[in-house]
């Protein structure tokens, strides 16, 4: 102890001088700024020979050089970044404003995946997509859209745009403009899962193009409206049960069909609205249960039909115990691997038993037309 005395005497000293506390203040930030001065630098320098651009949505990136061959584009091409955007579908909001709700929802995401298109891919043009996720909510559309991303011929607007139900008086030119930019042969692609069950949209969407790909995920109807409800609850915590919102009577077990989380799973009748604009064969039903149980073989069916090489395979995927879903391993450039945010593939509440009968009952008749008419059983009984 008296061997340490002098260095407490003089560190006491030290701190009981404001003039020196300060100093010591100010070398502290000083530290800390020259680290993060040093960390910026460390990532720009990542990004060799871009700089900023003004585009309509804001500050974008985009190469320097600008005229790479879209060969070189695509071999340098960073896998696009994972987001998990939750789904507006509910909120009311028809904006006016150019870009707003692609904006706001872009607040929620790190990094914003429009600079990104930017930083891998500057030249180009925008196009209107060829290729449209349309529904179904809560199907694995996400899910669907991110690993789709990891091919370097697909380029995707992150946030849904909502253009074919809430958004359509902007014009084709506002739509056109939230598009990634692609080079020639890629192709462009949204997902917005209000579409299927928006009557307007089929006839919107011919009218843009009557060559659109269009793809479902469709799910289980009874797990979908568990899950639609469960996304609800979890904004609106004091929202009726599942079991009384099911019911125009309880007694007499009269289903209450306009309920949007019951209205949306009536498959047959949304799609009898599409097949009015599309063919059949222009239509892909993706399997939401499959794309968890085997999310490589839908990707794979998905890429054929979008006369893609198959390019996502199984390596992409593993299987995060942890989240309970498949994941994504990072491309190249990172070892990190990746999985939707906790948005998705929550936990759903326990619902009675005999309500879950009673809504499967009711979907059966709705879920043997629509298989077929897609030639496809779900497995859904
Ligand atoms: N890989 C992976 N990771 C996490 N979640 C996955 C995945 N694949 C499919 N799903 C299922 O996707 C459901 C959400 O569907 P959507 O993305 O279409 O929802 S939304 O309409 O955009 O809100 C979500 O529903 P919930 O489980 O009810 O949350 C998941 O079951």
């Amino acid at each position: 102890m008296e061997y340490c005395s002098p260095v407490f005497h003089n560190l006491h000293a030290f701190w009981s001088s404001p003039v020196k506390k300060k100093l010591l203040l100010l070398s502290i930030m000083f530290v800390v700024w020259v680290y993060m001065l040093y960390s910026c630098v460390g990532y720009c320098s990542t990004m060799p020979g871009l700089v900023m651009v003004d585009t309509p949505r804001g500050k974008e990136t985009a190469p320097a050089t600008g005229r790479r061959s879209d060969l070189v584009s695509r071999l340098l091409a960073k896998p696009q970044p994972w987001e998990d955007v939750e789904s507006d579908y509910e909120e009311p909001s028809i904006r006016t404003a150019a870009s707003r709700d692609l904006l706001d929802a872009d607040r929620d995401r790190v990094p914003d995946p429009s600079a990104m298109s930017s930083f891998s891919n500057g030249s180009g043009s925008k196009k209107l997509p060829q290729a449209i996720i349309i529904g179904v909510k809560k199907g694995g559309t996400r899910a669907l859209l991110e690993f789709l991303r990891v091919h370097p011929d697909i380029r995707a607007v992150g946030a849904e745009p909502h253009f074919f139900d809430r958004n359509y008086e902007n014009g084709l030119e506002w739509y056109r403009d939230l598009m990634p930019k692609t080079l020639e042969g890629q192709i462009t692609m949204e997902k917005t899962p209000s579409y299927f069950v928006t009557r307007e949209a089929p006839a919107r969407i011919s009218a843009m193009s009557r060559d659109t790909k269009l793809i479902v995920v469709v799910r289980d109807p009874v797990t979908r409206a568990i899950s639609d409800y469960t996304q609800t609850l979890s904004k609106k915590p004091d929202i009726p049960s599942f079991e009384s919102l099911t019911f125009k009577n309880r007694t007499t077990g009269l289903i209450d069909t306009s309920w949007s989380a019951i209205q949306i799973g009536i498959y047959a009748k949304h799609l009898d609205n599409w097949l009015q604009y599309f063919p059949m064969d222009q239509i892909l039903f993706v399997s939401g249960e499959r794309l968890i149980s085997d999310p490589a073989g839908e990707l794979g069916r998905v890429q054929d039909f979008l006369g893609l090489k198959r390019i996502i395979t199984d390596k992409h995927f593993y299987f995060n115990q942890t989240k309970g879903f498949p994941c994504l391993k990072k491309a190249e450039g990172s070892s990190k691997p990746h999985c939707l945010g906790k948005t998705k593939g929550r936990t759903h509440p326990n619902i009675d038993p005999e309500v879950v009968q009673r809504l499967r009952d009711f979907y059966r008749p709705f879920n043997m037309k629509f298989y077929q008419m897609t030639g496809h059983n779900f497995g859904w009984d």
